[in-house]
């Protein structure tokens, strides 16, 4: 295990510039193995998820290469195969494997996925999906096997709740399925037009992305020597912000989509922040005399879930209360504890509803990050404490935060990676 050890304190200023998305990423990888030709990538993230992806190729004898942003992924040699559980119980997006086997071979056999603890996660609209679209799913040792005997049929999806995770996973299933596949109330996000577009590119047909009503219609081949750029990582971008608004004398946040941010960017507004937003930057002033918000998370376009806890530490710097209402993840609220061991002063009586009260000073300690924002909301904090702060389990963090320790030391942190015996 890794830990961060941060000197906080220090004033952050200069620029960063934002990585590919990480939830785009852990589709597009999985995506590729639908092609018929090798499949190239641009500005993909540094991250830990991207190495147990690769793993995971690895074992159907997809072969792959990473350098430097560029990911280069070359399906022609296929195989079925068992699939390696560590990296699979690494992350949540390994589900996205499930649609991409049934897409390319009819079947899949796949553990279920890992990834980080916000809560209760269910894939039961994933399995409702597939199974619309003819295949059997059973459930056995952990392990989901799917099966679709008499081939992919297109079919009308009502999804229950708006899910990312299983309009992407249908997606996958549905573009090599016979005829048009309608998925409605469809989660709306970014990747997931991300996702579509690299399909679109290599020949699929799926229209409506972006709307809660995406059609499919099936297509025999997919292929194109093309190369993909992956959108940026609006959740990294909005972490910097954070950061920024908290702890900076002035931050160029660079290589943003600002569309992406709307709800984001509005309550840092209402909150008194003011950004200099451009065409695909943002910049962060020193900021003060901010005044408390509340913010309601929600599926896209609204506030992002993801984005909760990068925040709060900057919530903590006002006079007065502020408040969060986590309607995604009620659950999601292990940072509390932690930020709290660090000076802050949030209390969760009611579930689901955090209360940020202001905090005079933080003091570095030894905290947890229990999942990948908890821990990003722990860097923040710890860069504004005085003293040391530790973060054990930094690996959650790591696995979707692009060259962390590079982008805060170039914005004058002192921050270093140390293994945790
Ligand atoms: C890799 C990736 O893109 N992860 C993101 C994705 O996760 P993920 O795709 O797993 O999240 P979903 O959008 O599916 O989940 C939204 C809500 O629907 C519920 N649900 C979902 C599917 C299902 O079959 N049944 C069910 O009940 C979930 O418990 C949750 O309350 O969206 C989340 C919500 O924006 C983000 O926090 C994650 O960063
Ligand atoms: C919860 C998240 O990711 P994942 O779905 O990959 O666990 C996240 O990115 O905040």
């Amino acid at each position: 295990m890794k830990k961060l050890v941060i000197h906080g304190g220090r004033r952050l200023s200069g620029e960063v510039t934002i990585g590919g998305a990480k939830n785009s990423t852990v589709a597009l990888i999985p995506a590729a193995i639908l092609s018929e030709d090798p499949v190239h990538f641009d500005g993909m993230p540094d991250i830990l998820d991207v190495y147990n992806l690769q793993l995971i190729l690895e074992s159907m004898n997809v072969s792959s290469t990473f350098q430097d942003g560029q990911l280069m992924i070359d399906p022609t040699q296929i195989v079925e195969a068992e699939l390696p559980s560590t990296a699979i119980k690494s992350l949540r997006a390994s589900y996205y494997f499930m649609g991409s086997l049934l897409g390319r071979f009819g079947r899949a056999t796949v553990t279920f996925p890992g990834g980080d603890n916000i809560g209760p996660r269910p894939i039961d609209q994933h399995i409702k999906g597939f199974e619309a679209l003819g295949a059997t799913v059973t459930e056995a040792n952990d392990t989901i096997h799917i099966v679709a005997e008499n081939g992919l049929k297109g079919a009308h999806i009502f999804l229950d709740m708006v899910s990312v995770g299983a309009t992407m996973n249908i997606i996958l299933a549905a573009v090599h399925a016979e005829g048009v596949t309608v998925i409605e109330n469809a989660a709306k996000e970014p990747e997931i037009i991300d996702l579509a577009t690299f399909l679109n590119n290599m020949g699929a047909k799926i229209r409506g992305v972006g709307t809660d009503t995406i059609r499919i219609t099936g297509v025999e081949h997919l292929g194109s020597e093309t190369t993909h750029t992956t959108i940026p990582d609006r959740i990294e971008a909005g972490t910097y912000l954070s950061l920024a608004a908290a702890q900076g004398d002035g931050v160029l946040v660079k290589n943003v989509i600002p569309e992406h941010l709307e709800a984001f960017i509005s309550k840092m507004i209402e909150m008194g922040v003011e950004l200099d937003v451009r065409e695909d930057s943002i910049y962060v002033p020193k900021s003060d005399k901010l005044k408390p918000i509340t913010i309601k998370t929600a599926p896209y376009p609204s506030f992002a879930t993801d984005l909760q806890q990068p925040i709060t530490p900057l919530l903590g710097t006002i006079p007065g209360t502020s408040a969060i209402h986590e309607t995604i993840y009620p659950e999601r609220t292990r940072h509390v504890p932690e930020l709290n061991k660090l000076g802050m002063d949030i209390s969760t009586e009611e579930e689901g509803i955090i209360e940020i009260n202001p905090s005079h000073e933080l003091h570095g300690t030894e905290v947890a990050a229990e999942e990948i924002r908890a821990g990003a909301s722990l860097v923040i904090a710890g860069l504004m404490a005085d003293g040391v702060t530790e973060v054990t389990n930094a690996e959650h963090v790591l696995r979707g935060y692009d060259r962390l320790i590079h982008k805060l030391t170039m914005l004058n942190a002192d921050i270093q990676i140390e293994d945790d015996f």
